[in-house]
């Protein structure tokens, strides 16, 4: 979704969710608009339940799990997600978004009543920016944590990159069988010819992929960086500056295209070779890459309190959005579960900080926790049944 011709966002928001044996509905409508929206409800009703479906229809992914199956009612064999999306200054274009989810099939997806070729077209059509307890491990967790926040943020930039990270995971998996099956030879040592132009070939294709994800995840790393900074300063007032700065399986050496940085993982493998080998796994690309997080001097991870760790996580989502925002694009913002977290303090500025969305949905346990500035439209959750709380 671009600017208007005005120099404004194009409003994008969702109107309407249909959720069919969905996690624990077996089936609800829910009337949503611009604004506002909280969902209240004691723990295990069912409110992040509504948010994660509107995060899979924008992703084709959830941040509490992997697999498709937990998505999909107990006992069920399908869900289907189904939301009207407006998207216009004019109220006029309204976007029909469906995804129906089949674990161990196919997915597939549906955009105004016609299916896609692929449920992957789907991804960008509606954009989201989620901020969850769960965020706490792309700080405190393994690298994959922030490896993932860093793709996941880029495919909602571009969505174009949903094809290059899938590609790249492809040929890594490829990659690593054939790497697998030459370390089990009884004398390991430079693979035959017939491997080793194998191998060449997947080194040429996992570099051709890994060089375009690297190049985004640098650009996206780099734009970042001062909406991050601002948000945790906005956050957290301290004389800590936040930081990320990309920490390499391979010497870049300044390399920022994505041609250079293909050819620096090509001469990385050619180099590490024989390890690779003896390994049996893929030893440089991005999928060994991670970001490191500080606060002034010190790395977040193992030194950061745990409310900075929160802050810096909340700076890293709501630096996402001012980001998307920056590039022309109007996410919808979902703060999942986390006001219960915040101090008072960091409530009131969370929800400054949100002021500009144009959409917030919100889950909360406890009504009082979300600042009055947030108190928009209410719907109370109980038991799979989503009613409005006056
Ligand atoms: N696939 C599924 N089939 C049936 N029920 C499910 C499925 N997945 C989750 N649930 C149920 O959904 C409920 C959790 O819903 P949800 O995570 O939305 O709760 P919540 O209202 O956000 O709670 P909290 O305030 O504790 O975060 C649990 O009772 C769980 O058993």
């Amino acid at each position: 979704m671009s600017r208007s011709a005005a120099g404004r966002l194009t409003p994008v928001f969702v109107d309407h969710l249909q959720l069919a044996d969905f996690r624990s509905y077996t089936a609800v409508d829910v009337p949503l608009g611009a604004g506002v929206t909280t969902f209240v409800g004691a723990n295990g009703q069912g409110k992040t339940n509504l948010v994660e479906a509107i995060e899979y229809l924008s992703t084709l992914s959830s941040h509490r799990v992997s697999t498709d199956q937990p998505l999909v009612r107990f006992g069920a064999e399908r869900a289907v997600v189904r939301a009207r999306v407006q998207a216009g200054l004019e109220d006029t274009r309204q976007l029909q978004l469906e995804v129906e989810i089949t674990p161990g099939k196919a997915n597939r997806a549906q955009l105004n009543r016609s299916p896609l070729r692929r449920p992957r077209e789907l991804v960008g059509v509606l954009r989201t920016v989620v901020f969850s307890p769960e965020d706490l491990a792309v700080i405190k967790g393994d690298p994959g944590e922030r490896r993932r926040f860093l793709d996941d943020l880029l495919v909602t930039r571009w969505p174009r990159m949903a094809g290059v990270r899938a590609d790249y995971d492809r040929v890594l998996r490829q990659r690593n069988t054939l790497l697998k099956s030459l370390s089990g030879r009884s004398r390991v040592g430079p693979p035959p010819p017939e491997a080793a132009s194998t191998l060449e070939v997947w080194d040429t294709h996992l570099a051709a992929a890994g060089g375009e994800l690297l190049a985004a995840r640098l650009s996206t790393l780099a734009d970042l960086g001062p909406h991050m900074a601002k948000a945790y300063a906005d956050i957290a007032p301290t004389n800590n500056e936040a930081a990320a700065e990309y920490r390499s399986s391979v010497d870049l050496a300044g390399r920022l295209s994505r041609d250079e940085l293909a050819e620096a993982l090509r001469d990385a493998m050619a180099e590490r070779r024989l390890e690779e080998v003896q390994r049996g796994i893929s030893l440089v690309g991005p999928h060994r890459d991670d970001l490191v997080l500080s606060l002034g001097v010190l790395p977040a991870k193992g030194y950061a309190s745990h409310g900075e760790s929160w802050s810096f996580a909340l700076a890293l989502r709501l630096g996402s959005f001012h980001l998307l925002r920056s590039d022309g694009i109007e996410p919808v913002l979902v703060l999942d579960d986390v006001f219960a977290e915040l101090d008072v303090t960091r409530r009131e500025r969370l929800a400054g900080g949100v002021s500009a969305a144009e959409q917030v949905l919100i889950t909360a346990a406890v009504p009082a926790d979300v600042p009055a500035v947030l108190q928009g439209r209410r719907y109370a959750v109980r038991a799979g049944e989503v009613t409005p709380d006056e």
